[in-house]
C-alpha cells in the first residue's frame, strides 16, 4: 500500500510521535543514563499513561536540576493532630467504605518532611531553599489564577476528565502522579527512592511534590489556571500548598465506588504498563486514598470547596458534570 508523504505525516502527529521522540532525545541527553534502553522504555511506560500524546513536550523526560528535598520519613506533631482528626471522622461509617482494610486497621500516616509542617520562619526559609525560585514572585505571579484540585481515588477518571477540561478552557494540567514518574523515568538516584515507594501504593513526602508542582508552575506562570490532579493526597499537602502558592479556587472530587475503581484500573493494566496497575498494589493505593486523601475530601467540604461529580456514570455523562461546574467559574 503506497503512502503520500501527507499521510505519513498525518499519522505520525495523530499519534504524537514526533513530539514523544523529541521529548525522549532531549531527555535522553540532558541526563546520559547509563541505561538508555531502560530509559527510553521508561518514556515510552509514561508517555503510555498520558492518553493525549500532545501533553508530551521537548521537555517532558527532562531530568530537572531541581532540588527535590531528601526523603525522610518524620511527622511533625501538628500533622499528627491534623490527621487524627480527619481521621477519626472518616471512621464513621459511611456508604463509599467498602474497603476490607479500614476496620480496625492501624492508621499508617503517609511520611512527611517535618521542615515543611512547621510554619515557623526558619522551617519556611529551608522550604524555599528547596525550592529555589527564579528570578520571579512566585506567590506575586500565582495571584488571580484560578487553581483547581482534582481529588479522586486511583482509577476514579480524573485523568480522563482533566484530559477534556484542558481542551475545553484552556488550563495548565499537572498531574502529580506524573511529575513523580518522569523523575523516576529519569533514572536519578531521587527517583529510585521514589519508585521504591510508589510501588508500595504509599505517599511519597509531600515537600516533594510540591517542590516539583511549584517548579512546573512557574514554568507556565502565564497560564491563566491550574489543573491539580491528584492533589492534594493528604491535608497537611493542600495546606502547604495553600500557604506556598495561593487558595484553591475549588476542588473537583471525581467520585467513584472501590469496586468500580478497581475494576477500571484492572483493566487498564492491560496496556498501561505502569508498575502499581497490579492487583496487590491497587489494594494498597485504594487503602492510602481511604485513610489519607478522603480526610483531604472532608477538609474542603468544610471550607464549601468541595465539588462532587459522580463518575460511575461514562465519561460524556461525567464531563456534563465537570462542564456545568467549571462553567460557573470559567467563562
Ligand atoms: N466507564 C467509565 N470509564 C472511565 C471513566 N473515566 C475513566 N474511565 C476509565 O477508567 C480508567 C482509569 O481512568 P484514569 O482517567 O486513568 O483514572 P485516574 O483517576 O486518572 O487514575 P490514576 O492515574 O491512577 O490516578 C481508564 O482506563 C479510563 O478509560 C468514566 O467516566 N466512565
Ligand atoms: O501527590 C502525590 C501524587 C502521587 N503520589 C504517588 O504516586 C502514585 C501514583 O499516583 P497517580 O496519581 O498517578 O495514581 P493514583 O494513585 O491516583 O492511581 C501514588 O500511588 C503515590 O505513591 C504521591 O505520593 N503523592
Amino acid at each position: 500500500m503506497s503512502l503520500t508523504p501527507k499521510q505519513g505525516q498525518d499519522y505520525l502527529e495523530k499519534h504524537g510521535i514526533p513530539q514523544l521522540i523529541e521529548g525522549i532525545l532531549v531527555g535522553l541527553l540532558h541526563s546520559r543514563p547509563d541505561d538508555p534502553l531502560e530509559f527510553i522504555q521508561k518514556c515510552v511506560r509514561t508517555a503510555q499513561d498520558k492518553l493525549d500524546r500532545k501533553n508530551i513536550n521537548w521537555d517532558s523526560f527532562i531530568h530537572q536540576p531541581i532540588h527535590l528535598p531528601p526523603i525522610q520519613p518524620s511527622i511533625s506533631s501538628s500533622t499528627k493532630k491534623v490527621f487524627k482528626t480527619e481521621i477519626s471522622e472518616q471512621r464513621k461509617p459511611h456508604s463509599r467504605d467498602s474497603s476490607p482494610h479500614r476496620g480496625n486497621a492501624p492508621v499508617r500516616l503517609p511520611s512527611i518532611q517535618k521542615q515543611d509542617s512547621d510554619a515557623s520562619p526558619s522551617s519556611k526559609k529551608k522550604s524555599c531553599k528547596t525550592f529555589k525560585p527564579s528570578t520571579i514572585n512566585f506567590t506575586e505571579a500565582m495571584e488571580n489564577k484560578k487553581i483547581v484540585f482534582v481529588v479522586g481515588g486511583p482509577g476514579s477518571g480524573k485523568g480522563t476528565q482533566c484530559e477534556r477540561i484542558v481542551k475545553k478552557y484552556g488550563f495548565t494540567h499537572f498531574s502529580s502522579g506524573d511529575l513523580l514518574r518522569a523523575e523516576v523515568a529519569s533514572g536519578s538516584e531521587k527517583g529510585a527512592e521514589l519508585k521504591a515507594i510508589m510501588e508500595r501504593g504509599e505517599l511519597v513526602p509531600l515537600s516533594i511534590v510540591l517542590s516539583l508542582m511549584k517548579y512546573n508552575m512557574e514554568k507556565h506562570k502565564d497560564s491563566k489556571g491550574f489543573l491539580i490532579d491528584g492533589y492534594p493526597r493528604e491535608v497537611q499537602q493542600g495546606i502547604e500548598f495553600e500557604k506556598d502558592v495561593a487558595p484553591c479556587t475549588f476542588v473537583l472530587w471525581v467520585d467513584a465506588s472501590q469496586e468500580t475503581m478497581t475494576n477500571r484500573l484492572l483493566k487498564r493494566a492491560e496496556t498501561s504498563g505502569r508498575a502499581d496497575d497490579n492487583e496487590e498494589t491497587i489494594k494498597l493505593r485504594l487503602k492510602t486514598f481511604v485513610e489519607a486523601t478522603e480526610p483531604v475530601i472532608e477538609y474542603y467540604k468544610k471550607h464549601n470547596k468541595i465539588r462532587r461529580v459522580n463518575s460511575e456514570q461514562d465519561v460524556d455523562t461525567v464531563f456534563g458534570e465537570v462542564q456545568a461546574i467549571f462553567d460557573q467559574y470559567v467563562l
